[in-house]
């Protein structure tokens, strides 16, 4: 059993949470001690960025700390060794996310060789074409990482079940158009995309894009076994960097309590 089959199991039930932030945001050592501040403080899992200059699924919050990162110099590798990092102080999940392009040119192969290595337990591509999806599903199961699909609120009956087939790990419903970015409230449409996903896996569905408040967070676990926060993070390292890291850390630390406190 993997660690994010092993958290779920774990959470008996209660959502899990799961933060998004761009790796290298502001620079390769904040990142790796907000991290550790944000599953310190009870996040289940951790889903990271892995920066790429066009981001085309990702709004401006998301958009700005992938060009921090790249500013900062940091590319694959530096992700990588950041996973690494990471692992020696967590058993918890690690996700990369990471749009197609770069592993294409780093090569599919080497690329989830090395997150394997790395101590990496899934990966997300939202921009991965329906034709390159087996191939990277198929290393993907032998390296163990979980494949994560996302399926959409335009996602057919037919292709939801199709994306729930080859899924591992668990499914993202993303529960709204457009490109990642806070709401002021979570379209109630994605509920009903959540129970269409549980009709057709017995994977856990989480639900991201746009959770931004821990109101939200508790609407959500009402019917999802995960709740995704992304912008809503980002956004506070952006506006506490330059009140230093340890006003980060608290803020993070914070935020992640308040949003853990409402996934029930
Ligand atoms: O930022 P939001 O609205 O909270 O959404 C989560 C999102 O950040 C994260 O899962 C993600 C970042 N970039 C993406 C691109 C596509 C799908 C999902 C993502």
């Amino acid at each position: 059993m993997g660690r994010i089959e092993r958290a779920f199991e774990a959470l008996a039930g209660r959502t899990a949470l799961i933060p998004f932030v761009v790796a290298g945001d502001p620079n390769y050592e904040e990142s790796l001690s907000l991290v550790q501040a944000i599953l310190d403080a009870g996040a289940d899992m951790i889903e990271l960025g892995l920066p790429y200059s066009d981001p085309l699924a990702d709004g401006p919050v998301i958009q700005a700390a992938a060009l921090r990162s790249l500013q900062s110099g940091f590319q694959l590798p530096q992700s990588m060794r950041m996973i690494q990092a990471i692992r020696q102080r967590t058993q918890k999940p690690i996700i990369a996310f990471t749009y197609v392009n770069p592993v294409l040119q780093y090569g599919i192969e080497t690329f989830v060789r090395e997150l394997a290595a790395a101590g990496g337990d899934g990966v997300i591509i939202p921009d991965v074409p329906l034709e390159e999806a087996p191939e990277i599903a198929e290393v993907a199961r032998r390296y163990e990482i979980a494949f994560i699909p996302l399926v959409a609120p335009t996602s057919g009956e037919a292709r939801v079940r199709a994306i729930c087939e080859a899924a591992t790990g668990f499914v993202y419903c993303v529960s709204s158009l457009g490109v990642t970015g806070e709401r002021s409230a979570v379209s109630n449409n994605v509920q009903s995309l959540v129970e269409t996903v549980k009709a057709h896996t017995d994977l856990p569905a989480c639900v991201g894009f746009g959770v931004s408040q821990p109101v939200h967070a508790k609407e959500i676990s009402a019917y999802a076994d995960g709740v995704i926060v992304g912008s809503a993070y980002v956004r506070r390292i952006e506006e506490f960097e330059a009140q230093g890291p340890a006003a980060m850390m608290n803020e993070l630390s914070e935020f992640t309590r308040a949003l853990k406190s409402a996934c029930k």
